[in-house]
Formats: structure tokens, C-alpha cells, sequence
């Protein structure tokens, strides 16, 4: 471990609270922190034993700003694997920054965003991906999102990665030594067993990059749209959904003009709700762009809902499912549920008669009353159905970053190349190029290929004091 300066930050939320976390790390922090430190036990901090806690108080050449828990992490015994002091203070702003303040003058500078976890991963403590899952696991807020960031912070994910780039490696030296002895014409690397490993890590990758669809929107939320004639009750329903007043109920039709979008978690899943103006035929011109709107929004939805006024329906059964079938043909892969709407005052009849007419569209049918919550719950577990939670039940690692996801490609195109150059005996050293290509995607993941800018890239996006 190289000499580090000192940094220091806040590791609570900004703002007043019960108590507030400020964060030493470096070289020096335990001896900074002596430094302003008076025990009641008249205890020298330096001397003091790894993750051991201790009363005293903050003093300010003679004036005591606070009095305070410290607690003492001996490098590389700590979360950024140098010295590390942990001052437990009363939450507010002003003691804060007294405090930060003092530790200025004494020697530390401010961390920068994402430092402390920065210097765990150029300690060792964290390899790269397991750095990134610190931040996902900070925003996570539901319980699929949080699933997967922790998994990947405990290494899940890195360690299938550093396992295959082992094996690969293997090979690459093997392959590389036959190049010393090329006159020799000898093969040090088995070429079945060689074969027999592509395979299994083609097959690894493309697990991989498949559960990056699932993995993209558990982390972003999964988007629905909502689309349906004005007046129908988008907002009656969304309000439903969510169970709060959001979006704006009113009696007139085509208020919803603009898209509104609210998130909702269900069964542990994050969904975002689209809101859309609906399709219907209009001269207005204001409206005739939300129905433009509408399309987009179907386009980047993962499913749609398909809502309409159960009691309009008998009037014009025909409009509705020629809409219908618009929809279906325009986005014939697109989860379509249809939903009917105010349930609760149509009659046996009218509710026989929709059903026979929509029940052959090849989509999901249900009945509802938005304003009575009829339904809902039916509606709720119809959505869940669409996200492929088998992955997450087992536990397997799922791919959320974009930047993993981005190497993996390049990984699976560069390791299905050497399978082509062996198959169509390619001369050694093109194929270990493409191997080590591969290699070098693999170690983009894990952080053993680095750089600054990439580094800087990554930890810019973390808060200040993690
Ligand atoms: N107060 C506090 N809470 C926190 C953290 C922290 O830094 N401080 N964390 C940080 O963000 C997370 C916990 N992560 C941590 C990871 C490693 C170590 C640590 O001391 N590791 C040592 C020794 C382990 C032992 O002997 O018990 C090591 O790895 O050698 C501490 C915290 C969440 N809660
Ligand atoms: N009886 C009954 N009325 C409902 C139901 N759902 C909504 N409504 C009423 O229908 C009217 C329109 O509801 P909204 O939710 O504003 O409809 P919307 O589709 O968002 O309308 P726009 O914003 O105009 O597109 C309101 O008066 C609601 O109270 C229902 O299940 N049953």
C-alpha cells in the first residue's frame, strides 16, 4: 500500500439527524483523528486495536465541539483496506461541519465522489464489479433490484467471470509456447480440450448476456403503457395501482394529453406506468400528438395495457376490437392485456357479450372497476407474469450493468472467432490474439484491465463518502 493522503467525508446523509458518520481514510487517518480526539479513558487512538470503539470528544485547540463515538480500523483490516477512522457524531449540520472542518486543518483533504470505494478496489478489497454493485446496491429500492446488487457485490458475478478468464488464460500461454517452437510444428494445447472450454464459456456468455434483458429492467423498472380513449379511467386505474392520488382524475374527456409516468413495485418487481393519451381518431391537433406520443410510448413499453370503458363498448364493440387488432398487428410480439373497465356497473349481459367478442383476440382479457378496485389484484399478478423471475429464484447472476454487458459481446464475438480459427486451423497466432481480446474483455469486468478514464468513469456516478 502506497503512502495515501488522508480523506474525509461525510458518510450519512447531508442534513440534520440523529447522528451523523464522518469518514477518515489513508496513511494518517488514525493519527488525524488522535489529533482532535480526547478520550475519557485517555486513550491514544493509535494505539488502540482494529474495529475497536471508543467515547470521547472532539476538541478544537481547547473548545469541545461534540461528544462522540470513534471507532479505529487498522489498514488493510477495513472497508478501503487502509487506516480508517469512523467518527460518530450528533446529527447536526452544524457540528458536521465543525468537525469536517477541524479535520481539513488537520491534514485531510475532501473525498472525491466514490473515493472510499475507489481506494477498496485499488486495495483489493473489491474487485470492479463488485464496486459498481456498491452504488446499484445504495439505489436499490426494491427487492429484486436489491437482490441482484447484493449478490453481485458478494462476488457472484466476478467470480464466474475470473474463473473462466483463468481457464482461458491457460490455454492462451500454451497457444503462445507453441509460437516459441513453430519451426518444432508441436501443440502443447489440447485441441478437444480447448474446444470443450470455447463451448462452455460461449455458452456461460450467452446466459450472461441474455439475463441482461431481465437484469436492465428489474434495475430500471419495467415499463407499461396504458393506452385508451379518453375518459376510460388510465388515471382512475393508475391511481389504483400506485394507491395514491398522482395522476389527475377528471371528469373530461382527454385531460390525460401529456404522458405521465409513475413507478410502482409489485411482488417485489419495480414497473413503471406509462400513461398515454390513447389512439383515438382526432382532428385536434394537440391531441393528435399525444396520440403520436402514444405509439412511442408502446414502442418502448414491454407490455401494454389496453384499457377501455366496458359500457362504451356496447355502442361500439366494433371500433374497439378493430383498435385492438391495430395494436396487435403493429407490435404482433407485444403483451397485450386487454382491460375492461367499470366492471362494477355493467350488467351480466353486456359483460357476456364482451367477453364473446374479445375472448379469440390471442390476448390476456380481464374485467375490472378501477374506481371500486375490482380486479386490480388480478391485474397486479398478470403483469408479474410477463418478468422471467426464474433466474432470480436461483439465484443466478444477472447482468445489469451496461458496461458488463457491453464486454460480454465483445467477449462472446472474440471467443466464437478462436472457435472458427481452430475449426478452420488457423494459424496459431491469429488465434491467440483473439484470445487474449477476450481476456482483455473479461478483465475490463473484473477491473484486472484498467484505466483512469474508466475508473473516473465509474466512480463519478457514486455519492461523495461511499
Ligand atoms: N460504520 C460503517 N458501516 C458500514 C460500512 C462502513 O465503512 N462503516 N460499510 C462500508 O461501506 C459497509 C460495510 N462494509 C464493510 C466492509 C469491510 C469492513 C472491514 O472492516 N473489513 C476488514 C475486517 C473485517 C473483520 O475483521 O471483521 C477486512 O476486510 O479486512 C468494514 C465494513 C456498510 N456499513
Ligand atoms: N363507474 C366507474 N367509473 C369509473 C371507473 N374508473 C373510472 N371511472 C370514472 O371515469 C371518469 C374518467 O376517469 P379518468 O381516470 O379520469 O379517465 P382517463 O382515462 O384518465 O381520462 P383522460 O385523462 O381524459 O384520458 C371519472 O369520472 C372516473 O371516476 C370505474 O371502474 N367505474
Amino acid at each position: 500500500m502506497i503512502n495515501q493522503d488522508s480523506i474525509v467525508a461525510l458518510a450519512t446523509p447531508s442534513g440534520a439527524g440523529a447522528i451523523a458518520i464522518i469518514r477518515i481514510s489513508g496513511s494518517d487517518a488514525i493519527a488525524i483523528g488522535n489529533s482532535v480526539f480526547k478520550s475519557i479513558k485517555n486513550k491514544d487512538l493509535t494505539k488502540q486495536k482494529t474495529h475497536t470503539l471508543h467515547l470521547g470528544h472532539i476538541v478544537d485547540d481547547s473548545k469541545t465541539l461534540d461528544e462522540v463515538l470513534v471507532s479505529v480500523f487498522k489498514g488493510p483490516n477495513s472497508y478501503t483496506g487502509e487506516n480508517t477512522v469512523e467518527i460518530s457524531c450528533h446529527g447536526s449540520t452544524y457540528i458536521q461541519q465543525q468537525i469536517i472542518q477541524l479535520l481539513l486543518r488537520k491534514g485531510c483533504r475532501m473525498a472525491d465522489a466514490g473515493e472510499f470505494t475507489l481506494r477498496a478496489f485499488l486495495n483489493g478489497k473489491l474487485d470492479l464489479s463488485q464496486a459498481e454493485a456498491v452504488a446499484d446496491l445504495i439505489s436499490s429500492d426494491n427487492e429484486a433490484s436489491h437482490q441482484i446488487a447484493m449478490q453481485q457485490m458478494r462476488g457472484g458475478f466476478s467470480n464466474e467471470i475470473a474463473k473462466l478468464r483463468e481457464e482461458l488464460l491457460n490455454f492462451a500461454s500454451l497457444i503462445e509456447l507453441e509460437l516459441d517452437f513453430a519451426e518444432e510444428d508441436v501443440e502443447f494445447a489440447d485441441r478437444t480440450q480447448f474446444h470443450e472450454l470455447l463451448n462452455r464459456i460461449e455458452f456461460v456468455l450467452k446466459r450472461l448476456i441474455d439475463s441482461f434483458a431481465v437484469g436492465n429492467v428489474i434495475k430500471n423498472g419495467i415499463p407499461v403503457a396504458i393506452v385508451g380513449e379518453p375518459n376510460v379511467g388510465k388515471s382512475t386505474l393508475l391511481n389504483a395501482l400506485l394507491n395514491e392520488e398522482r395522476a389527475i382524475v377528471s371528469e373530461i374527456a382527454g385531460t390525460t394529453r401529456d404522458t405521465i409516468e409513475d413507478e410502482l413495485v409489485i411482488g417485489g418487481i419495480g414497473f413503471r406506468f406509462i400513461d398515454t393519451a390513447g389512439i383515438r381518431e382526432t382532428k385536434d391537433v394537440v391531441e393528435s400528438i399525444g396520440i403520436k406520443k402514444t405509439f412511442e410510448k408502446i414502442e418502448q413499453a414491454q407490455v401494454v395495457i389496453y384499457l377501455f370503458d366496458g359500457l362504451k363498448f356496447q355502442i361500439s364493440s366494433s371500433e374497439f376490437v378493430s383498435e385492438i387488432e391495430q395494436i396487435k398487428n403493429k407490435y404482433p410480439l407485444k403483451p397485450l392485456i386487454i382491460v375492461v373497465n367499470k366492471k362494477d356497473i355493467l350488467s351480466a349481459d353486456e359483460v357476456s357479450n364482451i367477453t364473446t367478442k374479445l375472448e379469440n383476440l390471442n390476448a390476456k382479457l380481464l374485467l375490472i372497476s378501477a374506481k371500486e378496485k375490482i380486479g386490480v389484484e388480478d391485474l397486479k399478478n398478470e403483469l408479474l407474469s410477463f418478468v422471467n423471475t426464474g433466474a432470480l429464484r436461483n439465484n443466478e447472476t444477472i447482468v445489469t450493468n451496461t458496461r458488463h454487458y457491453d464486454s460480454l459481446l465483445k467477449a462472446l464475438d472474440e471467443i466464437q472467432k478462436v472457435k472458427f480459427g481452430l475449426e478452420t486451423n488457423l494459424s496459431s497466432d491469429l488465434i491467440a490474439l483473439d484470445i487474449r481480446e477476450a481476456l482483455y474483455q473479461f478483465g475490463l469486468i473484473t477491473g484486472q484491465v484498467s484505466n483512469d478514464e474508466l475508473l473516473g468513469n465509474i466512480f463519478a456516478n457514486f455519492c461523495i463518502g461511499k
